[in-house]
């Protein structure tokens, strides 16, 4: 895989770095850092986003720009976290895309980490919508990552709520690899207007792709299998009624932090709620979480 410098920076000062807990300065974003036996954690204090998890002995399973924008502008790469609204503002197109949070400074509020595994909740330092509380639970545990966005509407009115946990996973080239487990699902095909379709049992990437799949049973996850690294990984979404598959292909040219020499290296397959198969209105005083876990399994995998 070919490296920027900014990316080499980053991969090699954490690769010097010793086992423990640091802070580190990356392109104007405050990350910590987090080594230990069982891999290594890298969260960016703006967005609440995870963006590198490598378990230990393997590749990084998230894929991170090389050419980010900087400092304050969201990051593409790792797992934003879209909230209070996915994509589009339904009402407002002046609106940021894909929401407040990923732009939002988080803290951290607790943390658990030895050298099995780790816990940290975090929260944005400011609320971003009055009277709504929003957390993010990160673990890590026998070599999976997961993550929970929960949402509580504390306040007296029913709030429109959609959302995704917009993961960004690494491929050795997206031609060279299938995403299974959604066959027959309903979906909406973005690049050709919402045209409504049904999913295969094997999608493969050969231009832009950006699909919402209706995915009402998510007990055996979707499988990313990637034929080029020999890898497969296992991405099981819960309270979520849309998977979100997108992969810019030749629109990645007009992107400053994708561009066609890096737009091979991912596809984003996304645990999200949206407007189109799940419902947006969370009520007075109800709670949602929106979660997401990856791992790596044996390739080939069997189903
Ligand atoms: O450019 P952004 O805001 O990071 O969004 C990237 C993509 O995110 C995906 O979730 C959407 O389905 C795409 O339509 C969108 O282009």
């Amino acid at each position: 895989m070919d490296h920027s410098p900014f990316q080499d920076s980053l991969e090699t000062k954490i690769t010097s770095m010793d086992m423990g807990c640091h802070s580190l300065q990356w392109c104007g974003y405050e990350l910590i850092v987090f080594k230990d036996l069982w891999g290594e954690l890298v969260i960016s204090l703006l967005g609440g986003q995870v963006m590198l998890f490598r378990p230990a002995g393997e590749k990084p399973l998230l894929w991170l720009t090389a050419k980010p924008a900087g400092a304050p502008a969201a990051i593409r790469g790792g797992i934003p976290v879209c909230w209070p609204w996915f994509a589009e503002h339904p009402q407002n197109p002046e609106l940021p895309k894909h929401g407040v949070a990923r732009t939002a400074r988080w803290q951290i509020d607790d943390q658990a980490v030895d050298e099995t595994g780790g816990r940290w909740l975090m929260s944005p330092e400011l609320s971003l919508c009055d009277g709504i509380q929003l957390q993010l639970e990160i673990t890590v545990a026998d070599a999976e990552l997961s993550l929970a966005l929960t949402t509580t509407n504390g306040s007296a009115q029913p709030m429109t709520l959609t959302q995704a946990l917009h993961s960004y996973f690494a491929v050795s080239d997206s031609h060279d690899i299938e995403i299974q487990g959604l066959a027959d699902c309903r979906c909406l095909d973005k690049v050709q207007d919402m045209q409504p379709g049904v999913m295969p049992p094997s999608l493969r990437f050969t231009a832009e792709t950006d699909l919402v799949v209706e995915q009402t049973d998510n007990s055996d996850g979707v499988m990313l299998i990637d034929h080029g690294w020999k890898r497969a990984l296992r991405i099981i979404n819960r309270g979520s009624g849309s998977t979100v598959i997108w992969n810019p292909g030749s629109a990645a040219a007009n992107m400053s932090d994708v561009g066609m020499d890096q737009v091979s290296q991912f596809v984003c397959v996304e645990a999200a709620r949206t407007r189109f198969f799940d419902e947006p209105v969370l009520a007075v005083g109800a709670t949602q979480t929106l979660a997401t876990s990856v791992r790596s399994l044996p390739y080939p995998p069997a189903r």
